[in-house]
């Protein structure tokens, strides 16, 4: 490993699976970057979404708004020009819009080089869908990680609750069980588990044995790559 070496964890999964909270807490303990990819896609959805609709089956159009985002993660705020939009982003509407953006390949292939910009020293953990198969695929380290469809419309439900926002846990079950399919069968850079890549079911794991899960994965890694 030769010191311009830049690792990354990459770690994919489903629809509130866990792998944000997981992700970002991997890169605090590394002192890594930490990417939210799905946060990028979400952004040209909430672009789509204020253009009333006009968007939505633009694939072209959809693609320029990726290309042009002029986006700034700092800290907990994602600011879209001069708006800080980490909370809008955040809404089942856009998350739902966003998996259907990201059904098209112009739209995918412009987020590619900011995504891949991200790589930087002394290393980069980062989730969502296709982080380990088509992003990075050089990955030191991919985890599929995820969790029964109830386990995180459980999680969903609290979290949501815990933020004062009224919901419902069959919607949210059906919303997740469609998610899951969209994002599964699409015929880009779908949601897949690759031969090399480590499942970790959180169904039955908190917060913390997950994230030591991934830790644990990482430095078997690096001592094999050392040996
Ligand atoms: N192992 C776990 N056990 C219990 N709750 C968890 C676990 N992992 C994450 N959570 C909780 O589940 C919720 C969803 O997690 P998170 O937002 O990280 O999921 P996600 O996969 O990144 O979602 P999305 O794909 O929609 O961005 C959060 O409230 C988080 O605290
Ligand atoms: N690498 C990625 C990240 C996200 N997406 C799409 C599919 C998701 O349903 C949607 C929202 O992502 P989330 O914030 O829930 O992780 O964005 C993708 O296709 N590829």
């Amino acid at each position: 490993m030769n010191g311009n070496y830049i690792p990354v964890i990459a770690i994919d999964g489903p629809s509130a699976s866990g792998k944000g909270t997981v992700a970002q807490r991997v890169a605090a303990k590394l002192g890594f970057h930490y990417l939210d990819s799905g946060a990028l896609y979400r952004l040209v959805a909430l672009v789509a979404m204020r253009s009333g609709g006009d968007l939505g089956g633009d694939e072209k159009r959809l693609s320029e708004v990726a290309r042009e985002l002029d986006v700034v993660f700092k800290g907990t705020e994602i600011r879209l020009g001069n708006e800080d939009v980490a909370d809008a982003i955040r809404s089942e509407a856009c998350g739902n819009a966003a998996s259907k953006i990201a059904a098209y390949p112009a739209v995918r292939a412009a987020l590619l080089a900011r995504q891949r910009a991200f790589r930087q020293l002394p290393g980069l953990v980062t989730d969502g869908r296709d982080m380990g198969s088509v992003v990075f695929p050089e990955a030191a380290l991919k985890i599929f990680l995820t969790a029964t469809a109830e386990a995180r419309a459980e999680r969903r439900y609290k979290q949501l609750m815990a933020k004062g926002i009224d919901a419902n846990i069959a919607t949210l079950l059906q919303d997740i069980q469609e998610r899951d399919a969209r994002d599964s069968n699409r015929s880009v850079a779908p949601l897949q588990l690759g031969a090399d890549t480590n499942l970790l079911d959180t169904t039955s794991l908190n917060i913390a044995q997950a994230v030591d899960s991934v830790l644990q994965q990482y430095a078997e890694t690096r001592a094999k790559a050392r040996a």
